[in-house]
């Protein structure tokens, strides 16, 4: 590793083309309150420390009295019992090394549980903004790579601060011993020294190029072998080429591996070559001085012994100052996510929702209300973004995508968005559950703002539904019972029943035991949509908010969800981003939304019969033959993983109606380019083959 001193602070560089990294003023007082719970283990360690080093250097000493006044004075029973005690001296010492390893494992292990738990509970409390910002991968990496890196290298260099204390007393023995060997048997060390240093930081160099790669290779795995990846790589990718790039990474994680391996035993040998030609010079001319009478043969000896214990330490000891940087800037990258401020709280003082009495619903007020997304800078870091924003545009304002919005939804009543696409309908939805926070203005439920209510009575109160039903890879009584752990297997069927996937659910082999996700049994668009009904129903919100979803569905399919989701929405505030007709017929109330404000709103007949907007809605995107449906806005596409959603949100089908809209459609039409299919429009309720809005079956 690469570390230079500046003015500033202190810079590291970890490998070829990783970015130097700055350590913050404070990060040291930082790490030391992290290292603070643990300080009865570190005065543990050094205790231990302090009989290992007592065990060192008191071995040699009986050596030389067994030498001495042992074999030198033809004294059996000193020899017998000397050898015995440092028998049992090197059983200690046994003892002492592992405690010392077990301690100071201890110490780095629970410094990053502490870190990496702390860090997880500030991810978990991050607005969606900072999720719609950042690389998956990096993230991990930030949360995983950086807290196992700060881990090894605390634990190193706890063990070469112990280390010291043995090279100490080592070398105050030998300089005791004889500061005239003592000092023959240092003068090989300069020699080797700068060699040592050297590949001491080559080593953490590659060590710490290795986790950078290793991370890339799994983001790689990662983006590209999800389901929804491996699908678009299927369509658009270039194998050749990925599986080349591919290649490469691996390649250079093989290179830098192989490097690690050649780095680590060239260190290890050179600290026994050190160590043997030591010995050599010592015994050589430390055999002349016992010649010469000058130095006992028991002092030379005892010398020799102690040598083998000096370096190791010296080698630590060496590295030590790198340690403590990587210490340093591994901690501070993990710092740097802790101190994002999470944009959403909840307040101290909020308040819980009263439950509305008699299984009222309640109301839904939006008062004057404007909303920005928040800048970059806010929600996340430059380093974990997909594409950063450059330094210079990320204290930019942001446009203003909802102005001065006014409405309420009446309790127990349903509101249907429409609108064009990017027109801000999924943004509304967002403010309601408090994913985002109004920029001026407010959301009230009940006449409460959504800002003053906790985050358990507005998550018990607002269910929603999104249009790509999310599943965890776990069984089906595990996604369900996410919305009511305490649900019982009656009411899990129950909910179910009422979502029209109980029949499903039944006919699988291991029933709501089945595992469904990516590894799992594989469900259709329809049926998870289903799931999350039912979810939502366990779970069963005073208000729904509802992305309709038709993108995936055919229409028997279609038909089952929108019986589900009648059953949801009954009896409930609902807010619905509307792509059905059926829907908007139905709607109490219908805002049709454009460039961020409410252009219109009334009934369907109402709005009809004026003939603006919503007539030309109407026309253009739902009920014409041929009309293709609206694009999905950029806001989805950020948020979501690119999929078959991701093009014609109103799905047509050859054999069905035109648009989400013309799902009530009499007769049907074949809107869309579906709607080329020879015969199409069949009606509403047939099943015609699985075609999508763009043709392909
Ligand atoms: N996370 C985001 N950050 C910044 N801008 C966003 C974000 N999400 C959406 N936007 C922008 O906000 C505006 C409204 O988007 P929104 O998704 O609410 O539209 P929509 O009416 O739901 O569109 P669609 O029907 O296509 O889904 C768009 O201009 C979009 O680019």
């Amino acid at each position: 590793m690469l570390v230079t001193q500046t003015p500033g602070g202190v810079m590291m560089k970890g490998g070829d083309d990783s970015e130097p990294s700055r350590i913050r003023p404070g990060t040291p007082r930082r790490i030391l309150a992290f290292v603070g719970p643990h300080r009865r283990t570190v005065l543990a360690l050094i205790l231990v420390t302090l009989v290992d080093s007592l065990v060192i250097v008191t071995t040699p000493l009986l050596l030389k009295e067994i030498v001495d006044n042992g074999i030198m004075r033809d004294d059996a029973r000193v020899v017998t019992v000397l050898a015995l005690l440092v028998a049992a001296l090197a059983l200690v010492g046994s003892v002492t090394q592992l405690a010392q390893s077990a301690l100071s494992g201890r110490i780095g292990q629970g410094v990053s549980h502490d870190l990496r738990v702390q860090a997880f509970r500030h991810v978990q409390r991050m607005p969606l903004a900072f999720f719609t910002r950042t690389r998956t991968g990096a993230l991990s990496s930030r949360l995983n790579t950086d807290v196992v890196m700060a881990q090894q290298a605390l634990t190193t260099l706890l063990l070469s601060a112990t280390g010291a204390l043995t090279v100490v007393l080592v070398l105050a023995e030998m300089f005791y011993l004889s500061w005239l060997v003592t000092l023959i048997a240092l003068v090989l060390l300069p020699v080797f020294f700068l060699p040592w240093l050297y590949i001491g930081r080559r080593l953490q160099a590659y060590s710490r190029k290795q986790m950078e790669l290793h991370a890339d290779l799994s983001g790689t795995i990662h983006e590209r072998f999800n389901v929804q990846g491996a699908m678009l790589a299927k369509l658009f990718g270039r194998p050749a080429e990925e599986l080349r790039k591919y290649q490469d990474e691996a390649g250079k994680v093989r290179e830098v591996g192989v490097r690690l391996t050649v780095f680590s035993r060239l260190a290890f040998i050179l600290m026994a070559l050190l160590t043997a030609l030591t010995t050599a010079l010592v015994y050589g001319v430390g055999g002349g001085l016992v010649l010469d009478g000058i130095v006992g043969l028991g002092t030379l000896v005892a010398l020799a012994t102690l040598l083998g214990r000096l370096f190791g330490p010296i080698t630590q000891l060496s590295s030590m100052q790198a340690n403590a940087l990587t210490v340093m800037v591994s901690f501070d990258r993990i710092f740097e996510l802790l101190d994002i401020e999470p944009l959403i709280e909840e307040r101290p003082d909020a308040v819980a929702l009263p439950a509305p009495g008699n299984g009222r619903a309640p109301e839904i007020r939006f008062e004057q209300v404007s909303f920005a997304y928040p800048r970059p800078e806010e929600v996340s870091l430059a380093s974990l973004e997909t594409h950063p924003v450059p330094g210079d545009e990320r204290g930019r304002a942001v446009p203003e995508v909802l102005h001065g919005l006014d409405f309420s939804v009446a309790p127990g009543t349903l509101t249907a968005l429409v609108g064009p696409s990017g027109a801000g309908k999924t943004t509304i939805t967002h403010l309601v559950s408090r994913l985002y926070d109004v920029t001026s203005g407010a959301v009230r439920i009940d006449g409460t703002d959504v800002r003053d209510l906790t985050f358990d009575s507005l998550r018990a109160t607002v269910g929603v539904v999104t249009q790509d039903a999310y599943l965890f890879h776990d069984t089906i009584r595990a996604n369900l019972a996410y919305a009511r752990p305490e649900a019982t297997e009656e009411e899990l069927i129950e909910a179910c029943e009422q979502a029209r996937i109980w029949d499903l659910v039944r006919s699988l082999p291991d029933g709501l035991d089945t595992v469904v996700g990516d590894r799992g049994f594989r469900l259709s668009g329809g049926e998870k949509q289903r799931l999350a009904v039912a979810r939502l129903l366990l779970k069963a919100p005073a208000v729904v908010v509802l992305d309709e979803a038709t993108a995936h569905l055919d229409s028997e399919s279609e038909a089952a969800v929108q019986r589900a989701l009648k059953t949801a929405l009954s009896n409930r505030t609902s807010l619905v981003i509307a792509h059905r007709l059926s829907t908007v017929r139905e709607a109490d109330q219908i805002l049709v939304i454009d460039g961020g404000r409410v252009r219109e709103r009334g009934t369907h007949e109402e709005l009809l019969a004026a003939g603006g907007l919503y007539t030309h809605l109407h026309d253009t995107q739902f009920s014409k033959p041929g009309a293709l449906p609206p694009p999905r806005g950029n806001g989805h596409r950020e948020q979501t993983p690119p999929q078959e959603s991701a093009g014609p949100r109103i799905r047509t089908r050859g054999g069905g109606t035109g648009g989400g809209f013309g799902g009530g459609m009499p007769g049907g039409r074949g809107g869309g380019p579906g709607g080329g299919m020879p015969g199409g429009g069949t009606g509403g309720g047939m099943r015609g083959p699985r075609v999508r809005g763009d043709g392909t079956p």
